[in-house]
């Protein structure tokens, strides 16, 4: 069994740093955008449902964001605090940019999500609004990797990951890639190295990694060889998800192992790697092992997608270890 080494005498048990905006999921199952009659608003973006996720379990959260100054943003702020979010770190920006919006259906597979990201307010943050004392006061600083595609977030981004390094605040790196937030795979997959260096933790999917590999190992599908490229500088644990097939995690000192998934009705794809993460996290930040860790993720995420939303689907302590319980894993 594996612990990582956390520091303890903190106010915050995470800090999530990304994209929080709304998200309209479609009112009827199974139907296609253009027959959808409407769509039910949440509080989405990968970056809040992370800290939704760990918030939900018990965990205290705070938040680095930025949404417009306008309704919308009003809405995630109020929604974000009504879950407990430490938002101290959340901007808002009155410049003209806008909160990002996902419209997305409800079936369990070839699910379109749209995500509207024109001007989008989250990449407006700036390094001189990431404060230092704030990462200092929390055991981990969790990067969703959107954050480092635009410049200003760029910058922002990249400080806080060395302020959280300064301060013995552990890093975990969700890759959270969107294509079409990149000028190019060259360009996402140099910054994307540079953050990996950063984080003591690499969390990412079969297409991420590919992503990353462009130009040091393009072409490579094999996991054992690409763990091995990332565990480098300070990082501790690559952890490469799989979807259906689970995940596989490796850690520096050589251990590795895998975990199955929980068999559940699935409802709708999206919203699974931001609750595998936040289970992930929580466990981290209570002390508990590596392997509980994404136990505790994975069966996260499988109630998430056995629900009809984001972060309203993200479950309780309470929830998770009753699921955890009556659910056979398939390895
Ligand atoms: N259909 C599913 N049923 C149960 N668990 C799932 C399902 N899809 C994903 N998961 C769980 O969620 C984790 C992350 O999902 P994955 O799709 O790999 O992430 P991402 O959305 O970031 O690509 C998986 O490793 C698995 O544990
Ligand atoms: O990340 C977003 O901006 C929108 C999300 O809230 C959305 O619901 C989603 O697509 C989450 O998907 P995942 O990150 O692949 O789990």
């Amino acid at each position: 069994m594996t612990k990582i080494a956390l520091q303890q005498d903190r106010k915050l048990d995470a800090i999530v740093l990304g994209r929080a905006g709304v998200d309209l999921y479609a009112r009827e199952s199974n139907t296609d955008m253009a027959d959808i009659s409407g769509f039910n608003k949440f509080v989405g973006g990968s970056a809040a449902n992370i800290a939704v996720a760990v918030s939900k379990l018990g965990g205290k959260v705070g938040f680095i964001g930025c949404v417009a100054d306008d309704a919308f943003g009003g809405y995630v702020k109020q929604y974000m605090s009504g879950q407990g979010i430490n938002l101290d770190g959340m901007m808002t920006d009155s410049s003209g940019s806008r909160t990002s919006v996902a419209f997305t259906e409800m079936k369990p597979s070839d699910c379109t999500v749209l995500i509207y990201r024109n001007k989008a307010s989250d990449l407006t943050i700036k390094p001189e609004q990431v404060d230092p004392a704030y990462i200092a006061s929390s055991k981990v600083l969790v990067v969703t990797g959107t954050a480092l595609s635009e410049s200003p977030s760029r910058e922002a981004t990249l400080i806080a990951m060395e302020h959280a390094r300064r301060s013995n605040t552990l890093v975990v790196l969700d890759v959270d890639y969107r294509p079409y937030s990149w000028r190019t795979d060259v360009d996402a997959s140099i910054y994307y190295g540079i953050a990996a260096g950063l984080s003591d933790i690499v969390i990412g999917n079969r297409e991420e990694f590919d992503m990353m590999e462009t130009v040091l190992a393009p072409g490579n599908k094999d996991d054992d060889a690409t763990a091995e490229r990332f565990l480098r500088a300070n990082t501790q644990v690559v952890v490469i998800k799989a979807g259906e097939f689970g995940s596989k995690v490796y850690c520096r000192d050589g251990h590795n192992f895998q975990q199955g998934i929980f068999r559940v009705e699935v409802q709708k794809p999206f919203g699974s790697g931001d609750s595998f993460a936040g289970g992930l996290i929580w466990t981290l930040v209570n002390g508990g092992e590596l392997e509980d860790g994404v136990k505790h993720g994975s069966a996260a995420a499988a109630i998430n997608v056995s629900g009809t939303s984001c972060t309203e689907a993200m479950p309780t302590k309470e929830q998770l270890f009753d699921f955890i319980e009556t659910r056979e894993q398939s390895l």
